[in-house]
């Protein structure tokens, strides 16, 4: 069944698609053959009866239309009256029809039909507009238009509110007898109200909100809107409903209100779990306003991380917990800041306390209470950086003197080296090698070395400078870079100041211990372009400081170079020579004073270069001993000395000399009881000379080794006694057979008093331990008359004779024979 209104609009559609159809079939007859448009007196004069109400005429004037003539229910359409009315002085809505209409059926040359809406009275209405296009006998054309509206007129504001979601009241103050607000009634509401509600079957139409059981109706919702009546303001106010949040808001006209509810249910949910998430998050967060830069918010974390209490943190601005120093650059930050902030950058913050944390922070904007805000969550990186700085440290850093190590000290050479070239400035290095350190670790312990190590290392420290660098290279090499361009002079001063400064005694766990230091210098560009080149060269110069006698410094020359290249080829040639068979032994006599007959011969060996001819045990030994091959040629002169020794007289000894090294084979014992066994010489007859250093490095071992050589029944002599620092205490170390007073002592006897005393002293000494004493170096008769005098008991020099090969032994004994007669 049809309702009223929709019968009655149903019925105004019909009539109006019937006039519409007549006035076309009334403009097509009217169109006569060989025409394009019908006349407009065949159209528009006579027989429109009720429709000429509904009919205007449009005349095209300059273009732009303009209405004549209208019928009574056009001129009500139109809301004028006139006749002869410009198209721009009509309602919008019409134009835009009449426009629409006229214009297409102009073009079109054909009757044309267009819609209109029209808002009146905030009620939508829709005609049709019909335009008819003629021409007039008089001229020009001229367009019948035809409206009349098309169906039911509806409310938009109704429309409008049942299609959304939000619900609308609208409500009716009841005063009491004070004529003040008491109650408030439904006078009006939208559907969604309803469902909002979760009233779905009641009305609520007249309802009065103090019956009403519905949280609507309660007393705090009455007094809200009391207090907006009486104030004539709106407001705004939540309540909950069946688990729903609705947010009420009220608007005021007199005595009628409107509500508008909506739910924000999803938004309060959010909210919670942004509270949950915010709150109890062990990751410090905060929110700050964007403009003012306040913080709006601090999470517990945040409150127990940076040490304020909330109220303070509160009070605070975002720029209170950044240092000073970056108050610029971080502000600048913060004003590109995006919609989102991935940190790919560090943070410096301040706590409390002034302390100082490394952090990176994550954001993003939000609305809190209504203002434009900031979350940010920060991650503390403080000591992670401090781990990884740490590590970076400990790759570039000698772990213990903390100096720059090997790789730091390259890295930063080069990277001198190379602004040095483009700034034409010289670049200094300073190889430093410690004297006598290795006295002092062996003898002391490595304890002791390492706390003597950090202590050169706080001195060599304390000397330098600004952008100069001191590393440790290993052991006890230290270099220093002088970055800033030096000269020879500047350089040779500073190298003498550390020298002085690293000679100055040092106190370690109530010990006094003195080194010294030897310092090479090299100097770009002139000994160098590259880190490698400059390092080498000052290693070559250090090479020669040392050989200097220590304790100085010295430049490198290239004449170094060449000393190098031959200590080089030095290696390479005796690394062959004992293969070859150039090594020989000669042997010097041991003449014994009160007998006056040689005891023995000192074997000391020869090597005879197939180029460089005779070349000094001096010169060799070191290199041997530094390439290892003191080991092999040791056990060579051992097996050699005993097979020749066993061909002399069985009273005459053979005295030979161990490297100290020969004792870390750990199978010196061997080597001579081999020696012994394969030559067939009665142990009594090999004397092993040792030097002091043997008690160096690993004392115990070597004293045991030392022991084992004496129980085969080897005498040990002690030589070069007196040259060294704790001679004395090795005598307690160990019962030596024999004390060789060194040459230096003996040389000067004549005419130093001070060396008749050592050689007295230890003569003495040797008396007293009941040790043979020889004295070595002889040159002189003098030299002998004063060790017999202080009671010496064996001497061997020039004076008897020096070294001679094997060969010449038996002439040597015969020789001596004949000395002994002229002597007496
Ligand atoms: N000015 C002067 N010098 C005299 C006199 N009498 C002997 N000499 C020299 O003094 C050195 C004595 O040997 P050294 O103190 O054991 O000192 C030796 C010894 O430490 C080492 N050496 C020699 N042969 C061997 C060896 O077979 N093994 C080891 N490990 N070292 C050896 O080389 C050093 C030097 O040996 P050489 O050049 O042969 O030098 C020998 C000898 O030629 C003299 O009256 N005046």
């Amino acid at each position: 069944m049809m309702s009223g209104a929709k019968k009655q609009a149903a019925n105004i559609d019909v009539r109006m698609f019937e006039d519409v159809s007549v006035l076309r079939r009334k403009w097509q007859a009217a169109l006569r053959p060989g025409e394009v448009l019908a006349r407009y007196e065949d159209v528009m004069l006579g027989s429109l009866g009720r429709l000429a109400d509904h009919m205007m005429l449009l005349k095209r004037d300059h273009g732009a239309f303009a209405v004549s003539r209208t019928g009574r229910y056009a001129q009500k359409w139109l809301g004028d009256e006139r006749w002869d009315i410009p198209i721009e002085a009509l309602p919008p809505d019409c134009v835009t029809a009449l426009t629409e209409a006229a214009g297409n059926a102009i073009a079109n040359s054909r009757p044309y039909l267009a819609t209109a809406h029209s808002m009146r009275d905030g009620m939508v209405r829709t005609y049709d507009v019909l335009a008819l296009p003629t021409f007039s006998r008089w001229g020009g054309t001229l367009v019948g238009a035809y409206v009349n509206e098309r169906g039911a007129q509806y409310n938009l504001l109704d429309a409008i509110f049942s299609t959304t979601d939000g619900g609308v009241i609208a409500l009716s103050t009841i005063r009491d007898a004070t004529s003040g607000p008491s109650d408030f009634q439904i006078v009006h509401h939208n559907q969604a109200v309803a469902k909002l509600l979760n009233l779905a079957d009641r009305s609520l139409q007249w309802q009065r909100l103090s019956t009403f059981e519905h949280p609507l109706g309660s007393e705090v919702v009455i007094e809200q809107l009391k207090a907006a009546v009486a104030k004539n303001q709106g407001s705004q106010f939540e309540i909950e409903s069946d688990d729903r949040n609705l947010q009420l808001g009220v608007t005021v006209f007199a005595d009628i209100l409107s509500l508008v509810i909506s739910d924000v249910t999803p938004l309060k949910r959010r909210e919670a779990s942004f509270r949950l998430l915010f709150d109890s998050n062990p990751i410090p967060m905060w929110v700050f306003d964007l403009e003012t830069m306040a913080f709006l918010k601090v999470n517990d974390a945040a409150v127990q991380h940076y040490g304020y209490a909330r109220e303070t943190f509160l009070q605070m601005k975002v720029h209170e917990i950044w240092p000073k120093d970056e108050w610029v650059s971080y502000t600048r930050l913060l004003q590109d800041i995006d919609k989102t902030c991935q940190s790919d950058r560090h943070w410096r913050h301040v706590k409390a306390d002034g302390s100082e944390v490394c952090v990176l922070a994550y954001g993003r904007r939000l609305t809190l209470d209504h203002r434009e805000g900031y979350l940010v969550a920060v991650v503390d990186i403080t000591e992670r950086r401090k781990a990884e700085a740490r590590i970076a440290h400990m790759a570039h850093h000698d772990g213990l003197t903390d100096l720059a190590n090997r790789a730091l000290h390259q890295a930063r050479l080069r990277d001198a080296l190379e602004a040095g070239h483009a700034l034409g400035e010289r670049v200094a290095i300073l190889c430093i090698d410690l004297d006598l350190f290795k006295n002092v670790n062996d003898s002391l312990g490595h304890h002791m070395g390492d706390h003597l190590l950090q202590k050169v290392a706080d001195r060599l420290r304390s000397q330098v400078r600004g952008n100069d660098l001191a590393a440790r290279l290993g052991g006890d090499e230290f270099a220093i870079m002088l970055a800033a361009d030096t000269s020879p002079k500047e350089a040779s001063d500073i190298a003498v100041r550390l020298i002085q400064a690293l000679s100055v005694p040092y106190e370690i766990d109530g010990h006094q211990v003195v080194i010294g230091a030897s310092i090479g210098i090299a100097l770009s560009p002139g000994d160098g372009t590259s880190s490698e080149e400059l390092m080498r060269n000052a290693d070559m110069a250090l090479y020669r400081a040392k050989q200097d006698g220590r304790g100085v410094h010295r430049f490198f020359e290239r004449e170094m170079d060449h000393q190098a290249q031959q200590r080089r080829e030095m290696e390479t040639d005796l690394r062959r020579a004992l293969a070859h068979g150039e090594f020989e032994l000669h042997y010097q006599p041991v003449v014994d004073i009160a007998s006056e007959s040689i005891s023995g011969f000192e074997a000391l060996l020869r090597w005879r270069h197939p180029d460089k001819g005779m070349i000094s045990p001096a010169e060799f030994i070191p290199v041997a001993e530094d390439i290892g091959l003191i080991g092999p040629l040791g056990e060579w002169v051992l097996r050699e000395g005993c097979k020749e020794a066993a061909n002399w007289p069985s009273e005459v000894r053979i005295a030979i000399n161990l490297s100290p090294l020969q004792f870390r084979s750990r199978n010196l014992v061997q080597v001579v009881v081999s020696a012994l066994a394969n030559s067939g010489l009665p142990p009594k007859r090999l004397e092993l000379e040792i030097t002091e250093s043997v008690f160096l490095a690993e004392t115990e071992a070597n004293i045991a080794i030392l022991h084992q050589l004496r129980e085969l029944g080897v005498s040990i002599s002690l030589d070069d006694f007196g040259t060294g620092y704790s001679s004395l205490s090795y005598l307690r170390s160990f019962p030596f057979d024999k004390i060789k007073i060194d040459r230096s002592f003996v040389k000067d006897l004549a005419k130093r008093s001070d060396c008749v005393a050592i050689v007295r002293a230890i003569s003495g000494l040797g008396r007293s331990l009941n040790i043979t004493t020889t004295a070595e170096g002889v040159e002189t008769t003098d030299q002998l008359d004063w060790l017999r005098a202080e009671g010496c008991n064996e001497v061997q020099g020039f004076l008897f004779s020096a070294a001679r090969p094997a060969a010449e032994i038996e002439q040597l004994l015969l020789r001596f024979g004949a000395w002994e007669s002229r002597a007496a």
